[in-house]
């Protein structure tokens, strides 16, 4: 009955509770004591024992005497055994208490208040973990006295700072245990302790009359002793296993999570009191989900998590079979995430006390959950069938969607068909849609695809759309130069009509049709159309707009990164590829909605990947997170979901005003694979963590096998993308690096730690009908993570203060652009002397040039160069799939 051998009975829920009684661990003989100990006779060791229970005993009582009556602590003096940064850890042993048969930990660290302390002495470091209980209720308390191996302990307690010092090479430290009066880990632990204390003894004596058993334990002693880990001095008694490294990353990561929340605890102090002063009522009645017991057991899990590595959690059948989840057509496996089926349970239990299924429907039923902006979120209604009803303000919104639908539908089939013609009469080919943010992301997302797409290419055919998102004046340049604006319909995109960069675009573009065909308003009412908010209509008006026909509205319920659905991406697509494309694109992403709003949170594709973002994000800590579809055509998805979900979780306040104080809102990224493997993987493997979205398709928009391959190109790519996830799951050990007869030198090199989350969801093909399943799927995931957050996903307030200095920072440019002496201050000497530098270096600027003549317009001047370049060298602008008319000819 080894150390070695009580310490792995630890391991485990299921195991047998470990007998664990310090005293039983304390009172073991050293290696050195060992021989004399097996030597007495079992008369004698039990005399020595009760000489040892009668001390403590004594102890006990004048520690009692000591002990503070209302307040509990407990510290544990264990061995040194890991270095952490500039800090040694000592560990707090979790393993030392008992395991019940459910599974669950359940120790004094269930306590009100966990803690640590430590303190750097005469360059020894240690530790003390303190188990503070506020409780006083309290009724019955025990202490006991240990021997622990440690060269110097000291114990720094939370509250009044006292320190207790011991220096020896086998130094004491007290254990105090006050118990509940409820039935608490503790309980289980002491009457667990009382009941086994005689099995103990036994084994005990039967173990050390065991030659056998002590020369394994000193074999066991020496191998530990030569063994040679860096940093990591593992304490003489024990042996050197997995469990031990499990358990160090798990102590690690624990304590110094604690030791980070006490530190900005400390940060915080000065603001928590001033709103107590402020008696900020608001908290007590709408505490943070993470006082919720909920969000506490999974805090206590991770602890159980951080022991498995995604390695032995594969090889588990039963788990694999339950861990995907599938909809019509799309297929998730979640296997691979740090996760087992206990996870999933307490994270649903989370959802359950977040009112997660209610808070869905809120939202699909259209109440006012973007509470900040007074405004429904309903872009799952731009989905619906004309049949359903949701109402918003007494109006039915379905009706609306259809209507504006219709009309697209109409518009677009008249431009298609020729019937709606330009101001010279010609057919209208080229769409340049004018957007930035959620007006350009999602449309320009769902074009790449269609690109591509076998009906895509048919319907686009002749057709030619580009986007002009960026305010910089070569976005203008790329987007129109080639293009003949005769032949041009511009759409602005924009749901206020007011973003400053979409509409200088807007009027750099107005200006460039009004360049070639002459400054009559009829130009902008056959040339420009608007998909704007029903709010914005004077402001359309304005501009120029024909609103009785060019004109496409949606409705402040649909925020910008959400609008997609509605016109911002209808008319556009449309233009290009039809009508009846852009249905099914609707009709995937409905078949999302339902399945979200009605599938079982267990069966649920974006609660299980919202949860599961949680459990990342929040617990298991990792701050990024990857999109990476095998499926060129999804090159700007990533780009999408990084507006869709940092804009719409880059929060810091809960509903109920209170600032969060656990991470929210990942930082998201992505490639298509395998281009990905070939730049940022590296990271992925070896680097930091960053839970990955694998997602491909079982066919191609367009396979190809050259004669001579084996396999298809397709097979090539999902080759990779099966592969990945494994790579990063498994890793592959230091003995699996020398089998390969890597030099010993680069073994470390070429180990891979694995444990590396991910998920895969895979499709049966890229159309615009999977499309719209995968855009939902992320639109719902971003809700739900927002709603388990308790933040509004809704608004996007960090957006304002930029745009305001922006305009500040205008109104300088303007005074300095209009006088070469003028000198700019801004509101700091840093800000002063760039803008002044830049000033200075750039009186070459288009507005400046003193050499235009007065009527020509600087603004279009560089794509009026371009356009002449063309001519003077002969060319006719490129044109794709020419419809027969002017051939592009500029006149
Ligand atoms: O559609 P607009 O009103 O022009 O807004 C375009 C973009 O502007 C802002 O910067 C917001 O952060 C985005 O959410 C929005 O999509």
């Amino acid at each position: 009955w080894s150390p070695a051998s009580l310490w792995r009975l630890g391991r485990g829920p299921r195991m047998r509770p470990i007998p664990t009684n310090l005293r039983v661990l304390a009172e073991r003989p050293l290696a050195a004591e060992s021989s004399s100990w097996s030597s007495m006779t079992p008369e004698e060791r039990q005399e020595k024992r009760r000489n040892k229970k009668q001390n403590q005993q004594q102890q006990q009582q004048k520690q009692q005497e000591q002990q503070h009556p209302k307040s509990y602590r407990m510290f544990h003096a264990v061995p040194i055994y890991t270095d952490f940064n500039d800090v040694d850890l000592v560990s707090t042993a979790p393993d030392f208490f008992p395991f019940p048969d459910d599974g669950e930990i359940v120790s004094p660290y269930d306590a009100h208040e966990r803690d640590f302390a430590f303190e750097m002495k005469e360059g020894t470091v240690t530790t003390a973990t303190e188990t503070k209980m506020e409780d006083s209720h309290r009724s019955s308390s025990s202490s006991f006295s240990s021997k622990t191996h440690v060269t110097k302990t000291t114990s720094v307690t939370a509250d009044d700072a006292s320190t207790t010092t011991t220096s020896s090479s086998l130094s004491s430290s007290s254990h105090t245990f006050q118990e509940p009066t409820h039935r608490s880990s503790y309980e289980y632990y002491t009457q667990y302790s009382q009941n086994q204390q005689d099995e103990v003894v036994l084994l005990d004596d039967e173990d050390d009359n065991d030659d056998d058993s002590i020369s394994k334990r000193h074999d066991n002693e020496n191998s530990l002793r030569n063994l040679q880990v860096p940093q990591i001095h593992l304490p003489p008694r024990l042996v050197p296993n997995v469990a031990w490294e499990h358990h160090h990353r798990a102590t690690t990561s624990f304590v110094h999570e604690r030791l980070q929340r006490r530190r900005g605890q400390r940060d915080q102090t000065i603001d928590k009191q001033q709103h107590q002063l402020e008696g900020d009522t608001k908290r007590k009645r709408s505490p943070l989900v993470s006082a919720t017991p909920e969000w506490q057991r999974l805090e206590l899990h991770k602890l159980e998590i951080e022991n498995q590595h995604l390695r032995d959690l594969l090889k588990d059948e039963e788990r694999s079979q339950a861990m995907f989840a599938e909809h019509d057509g799309v297929y998730l496996d979640y296997s691979r995430q740090r996760a087992t089926l206990k996870t999933l349970q307490l994270l649903q239990d989370l959802a359950k006390r977040q009112r997660l299924e209610e808070r869905i429907q809120d939202m699909v039923s259209g109440k006012t959950i973007n509470f900040t902006e007074k405004r429904a979120v309903l872009h799952t209604a731009l989905r619906a069938d004309p049949d359903e009803q949701i109402f918003v303000d007494g109006e039915n919104v379905v009706e609306d969607v259809h209507q504006v639908l219709n009309q697209i539908k109409t518009f677009t089939e008249g431009v298609r068909s020729g019937n709606i013609r330009g101001y010279t009469g010609k057919r209208l080919r080229n769409i340049i849609s004018v957007g930035i943010g959620g007006s350009y992301l999602g449309p320009e997302f769902l074009h790449e695809v269609l690109k591509t797409e076998p009906d895509g290419i048919n319907s686009a055919l002749g057709y030619n759309l580009r986007f002009l998102a960026n305010v910089d004046p070569v976005d203008v340049e790329r987007t129109c130069a080639d293009l003949d604006p005769e032949e041009t319909l511009i759409i602005v995109v924009s749901k206020t009509f007011t973003t400053a960069e979409t509409m200088l675009n807007a009027r750099t573009m107005r200006q460039w049709l009004w360049d070639f065909m002459g400054n009559d308003k009829e130009v902008v009412r056959k040339h420009v159309v608007a998909c704007a908010s029903v709010s914005a209509t004077d402001k359309v008006k304005e501009f120029g707009i024909d609103t009785n026909n060019y004109f496409f509205r949606f409705w402040d319920w649909v925020g910008g990164r959400y609008s997609v659905c509605s016109a911002v991406g209808a008319v556009p697509i449309s233009l290009m590829y039809g009508f009846d494309l852009f249905e099914q694109f609707l009709k995937g992403a409905q078949s999302i909605d339902r399945h979200f709003m009605t599938a079982p949170m267990d069966k649920n594709i974006p609660i299980i990947m919202g949860l599961l973002g949680v459990w990342n994000h929040s617990f298991l800590g990792y701050k990024t997170r990857t999109t990476l579809p095998y499926a060129e055509a999804l090159l700007r998805l990533p780009s999408h979901i990084q507006q869709l979900d940092m804009e719409s979780n880059g929060k810091v306040m809960t509903r109920h005003g209170i600032e969060v104080d656990y991470p929210v809102g990942e930082i998201d990224f992505g490639e298509p694979g395998t281009n990905g493997q070939h730049s940022f993987f590296q990271l992925l493997h070896m680097g930091q963590t960053a839970p990955c979205d694998f997602i491909g398709f079982c066919q191609s928009q367009h396979d190809l096998c050259l004669d001579d391959e084996s396999l298809s190109s397709h097979d090539e790519l999902m080759a990779n993308f099966f592969a990945q996830p494994d790579a990063l799951a498994n890793g592959k050990t230091a003995d699996e690096v020398r089998a390969e007869g890597i030099e010993e030198d680069l073994v470390p090199h070429r180990t891979f730690k694995g444990n590396r989350p991910s998920m895969s969801l895979l499709l049966p093909k890229l159309t615009a009908y999977a499309t719209g399943q995968l855009l939902a799927i992320y639109e719902h995931r971003t809700a739900v993570q927002g709603f388990i957050w308790d933040i509004n996903s809704f608004d996007q307030w960090g957006v304002e203060l930029g745009k305001k200095l922006a305009n500040d920072v205008k109104a300088h440019l303007v005074d300095a652009r209009k006088s070469e002496d003028h000198v700019i201050e801004a509101s700091n000497p840093a800000s002063s002397r760039i803008l002044n530098y830049y000033v200075n270096n750039s009186r070459t600027n288009a507005c400046m040039n003193s050499d235009m003549s007065p009527n020509t317009n600087p603004l279009t001047r560089v794509t009026r160069k371009t356009h002449s370049d063309h001519a003077r060298a002969a060319l006719t602008p490129p044109i794709q799939h020419d419809l027969g008319g002017s051939i592009g000819k500029l006149s």
